[in-house]
C-alpha cells in the first residue's frame, strides 16, 4: 500500500456525515456531500480508487456509474484511467433502445436501465457507486451487464454498510469500499 493511503482514507472519513431517520424513520443516512464540497477530499477518493484499479486490473474498458451518486465519482475515475463512462439510470431517463431490470434498495424499489449499445459483449467494466447498502442497486447494474454480455471485474464504492450484507448479494463479484460502517 502506497504512503499516504491511510491519510487519504482519514480525510475522506472526516467528510462523511450521518443523518438519522432520512429519508424514512429508522434509516441512518450517510451523506457524501461534504466530500464533494472539499477538493482535497474528492481528490483523495479518486486517488484511492485509481490506485486500487491500477493494482488490481491490467485492463479496464469502461467505468459504469449508478444513478445518481455514482455519477459524481465514476466519470472522474474514468478520466484518470483514460477510459469511457457509461450511465446506469433510473427508468425512463435514457433515449433510444434500452434494457432494464427492477430491484429493491434499502428504502424503496426502483428500476435501472442502460442504453442497449452502452456496453459491447466481452467488455471489461467496473461498477462505481457512492454507497453499498442492501446491494440491490449494484446487483441490478451487474444484471444489466450480464444481459449485455459484458464482464464485471468488480464493484467500487466509497461507503459499505456492513450490517446490511450487500456484499453477499453481489457474490461472486468483488466489492472494494473505502469506508465501512
Ligand atoms: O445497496 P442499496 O440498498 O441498493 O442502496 C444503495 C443505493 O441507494 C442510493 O441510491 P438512491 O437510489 O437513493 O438514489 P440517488 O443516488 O439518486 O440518491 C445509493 O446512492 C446507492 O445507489
Ligand atoms: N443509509 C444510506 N445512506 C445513504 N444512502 C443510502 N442508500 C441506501 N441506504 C443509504
Amino acid at each position: 500500500m502506497a504512503a499516504g493511503w491511510e491519510a487519504k482514507l482519514q480525510l475522506v472519513q472526516r467528510h462523511v456525515r450521518a443523518f438519522p431517520d432520512f429519508p424514512k424513520k429508522g434509516i441512518l443516512f450517510r451523506d457524501i456531500c461534504p466530500i464533494l464540497k472539499d477538493a482535497a477530499a474528492l481528490k483523495a477518493v479518486i486517488d484511492l480508487f485509481e490506485e486500487h484499479v491500477r493494482n488490481m486490473y491490467q485492463h479496464v474498458d469502461l467505468i459504469v456509474g449508478l444513478d445518481a451518486r455514482g455519477f459524481l465519482f465514476g466519470p472522474l475515475l474514468a478520466q484518470r484511467l483514460g477510459v469511457g463512462f457509461v450511465l446506469v439510470r433510473k427508468k425512463g431517463k435514457l433515449p433510444g433502445a434500452t434494457v432494464s431490470v427492477s430491484y429493491d434498495l434499502e428504502y424503496g424499489k426502483a428500476e435501472a436501465e442502460i442504453q442497449e449499445d452502452a456496453v459491447a459483449p466481452g467488455q471489461r467494466v467496473l461498477l462505481v457507486d457512492d454507497l453499498l447498502a442492501t446491494g440491490g442497486t449494484l446487483h441490478a447494474a451487474a444484471e444489466l451487464m450480464r444481459k449485455q454480455q459484458a464482464e464485471v471485474l468488480g464493484c467500487m464504492v466509497v461507503i459499505e454498510l456492513k450490517e446490511l450484507n450487500g456484499i453477499d448479494k453481489l457474490k461472486p463479484h468483488r466489492v472494494f469500499s473505502l469506508l465501512q460502517y
